[in-house]
């Protein structure tokens, strides 16, 4: 639609110099049509062009001469094809009325489901490290319940895992208002069931699965939390069932992909499998730049560009983080009614970034970070147990502690619970070799390595 807007006169005097109109035909029939509303249907575009009251007489004239020439010269300047509808003011008032009603409609659509307005495709920069997760989402939204079911998203902290939840969501609903959408985190869902079971009446859990078994699409983000809660994993396992063979979608992110989420009970996990699995990694510079630029633009804004480059420079692990130090800059330009400059970058974010101060790796943080990615205790990773729950992540944290810190390997040893330099020689190995076959691993490494060493 903008772009028909921004070339219109273009498109009009196309029109003109194609069919040799003369100029009083040009002024009288063309120079006053407006382009009043852009109508997008699934892959059928509308283009309602307003024609002025005084013009009512002249309608049917206009709309046979020149619908077909208007829309070739659409097709040629913009690479839009679309159909033509000729409205006249009243019209045009009703057709603003209609869609007044849509959107508010939407809105409240919207409300129910739970979802940020602003998450949505449009607001959604596409780079490297999220262009798969981007398009297993769009197909999803395209045929809820068709294609990927479950889709499962899966990427550390603030990395745009929500964002897509909602970008799906705000697609489908779009499409058609009236899907059953709901969003919520694997918290909500377990402070609802909680509260459920504590009425300690049936009405109360009935209500509650009443409510999540009758959605058409089911967002649940953070799944990684429900681990451990056994009620909450048995109710999610029922409502998975349930939605899930009444080829409701459902969409899900997490931390880690299911294939680590160790403790969550067996049956869930496959679950899980059972659809789309798709990662999100940390942003590349461009990415990261990208970012910056759409989120000025949004929220219109002009900054320089040495300020976004030492932003994106030095915030590279968390677009949360990213976004956060763009905002506090605009909120400071806003208030000392300043210009944003690279000194007041480096003033106002000294507490984000502080390129010369790293945080120290030591053995304990690198144990307790791969612990609680694992949801597993960091005594288990020091201690003896043999299952493979244990041994994959002490393996990560001695390969981690040879990678980052290069510590040598009997200290090692002593630092995981008295084990012999051998062992460590071995986990090392086959951390690397399981890297070199297996995306996953590769996967979980990094995204431990980032929690580690975010910047
Ligand atoms: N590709 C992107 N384009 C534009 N904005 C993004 C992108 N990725 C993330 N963001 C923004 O970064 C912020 C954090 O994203 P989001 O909340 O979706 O992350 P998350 O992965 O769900 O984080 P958490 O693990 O904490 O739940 C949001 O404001 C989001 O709009």
């Amino acid at each position: 639609m903008d772009i028909i807007k921004e070339k219109w006169e273009e498109i009009l005097y196309t029109v003109k110099l194609e069919h040799e109109l003369t100029d009083v035909s040009f002024d009288t029939w063309l120079k006053p049509l407006k382009v009043h509303s852009f109508e997008k249907n699934g892959s059928a575009n509308t283009l309602y062009i307003l024609i002025p009251a005084e013009q009512q007489p002249a309608f049917g004239y206009i709309k046979k001469k020149y619908a077909l020439p208007l829309r070739v010269a659409i097709a040629e300047i913009t690479g839009l094809d679309c159909s033509l509808e000729f409205i006249l003011p009243e019209e045009a008032q009703k057709l603003e009325a209609k869609k007044a009603t849509v959107t508010s409609n939407l809105n409240e659509c919207i409300e129910k489901a739970n979802l940020n307005p602003k998450y949505t495709f449009d607001t959604f920069v596409v780079g490297s490290n999220n262009n798969f997760a981007h398009a297993a989402s769009l197909a999803v939204a395209e045929s809820p319940g068709e294609m990927y079911n479950p889709l499962f998203i899966y990427g550390g902290v603030g990395l745009g895992k929500t964002h897509l939840m909602h970008s799906i969501a705000h697609f489908i609903l779009e499409r058609n208002p009236e899907t059953k959408v709901l969003y919520v985190t694997s918290e909500s869902f377990t402070n609802e069931l909680i509260e459920a079971i504590r009425n300690n009446n049936n009405t109360a859990t009935a209500r509650f699965r009443e409510k999540y078994r009758n959605i058409d699409v089911l967002l649940i983000d953070d799944i990684q939390f429900i681990i451990g809660k056994e009620s909450t994993q048995e109710e999610f396992f029922h409502t998975f069932n349930d939605l899930h063979s009444n080829k409701k979608q459902i969409i899900i992110s997490s931390d880690k992909p299911p294939k680590e989420m160790q403790t969550l009970e067996g049956r869930l996990r496959s679950r899980f499998e059972w659809g789309l699995i798709a990662d999100i990694s940390s942003p590349d510079y461009e990415t990261r730049m990208a970012i910056l630029r759409k989120k000025e633009e949004l929220d219109g804004y002009q900054v320089n560009d040495e300020v976004i480059k030492y932003i994106a420079t030095n915030i590279k692990s968390n677009i949360r983080e990213l976004e956060g130090a763009l905002n506090k800059l605009m909120a400071c330009s806003r208030l000392e009614k300043k210009e944003i400059t690279i000194e007041m970058a480096e003033q106002e974010l000294r507490d984000i970034i502080s390129p010369d101060e790293k945080r120290e790796v030591t053995p304990e943080l690198i144990i307790n970070t791969v612990a609680e990615h694992f949801g597993i205790r960091p005594e288990d990773i020091k201690g003896k147990k043999r299952n493979s729950e244990i041994v994959f992540p002490r393996q990560i944290a001695m390969y981690l502690c040879r990678e980052i810190i290069g510590i040598p390997l009997k200290s090692i040893g002593t630092i995981m619970g008295k084990k012999d330099h051998t062992t460590v020689i071995h986990a090392c190995n086959t951390i690397v070799a399981d890297m070199e076959k297996s995306e996953s691993t590769r996967n979980t490494v990094e995204i431990i390595k980032k929690k580690i060493t975010p910047n």
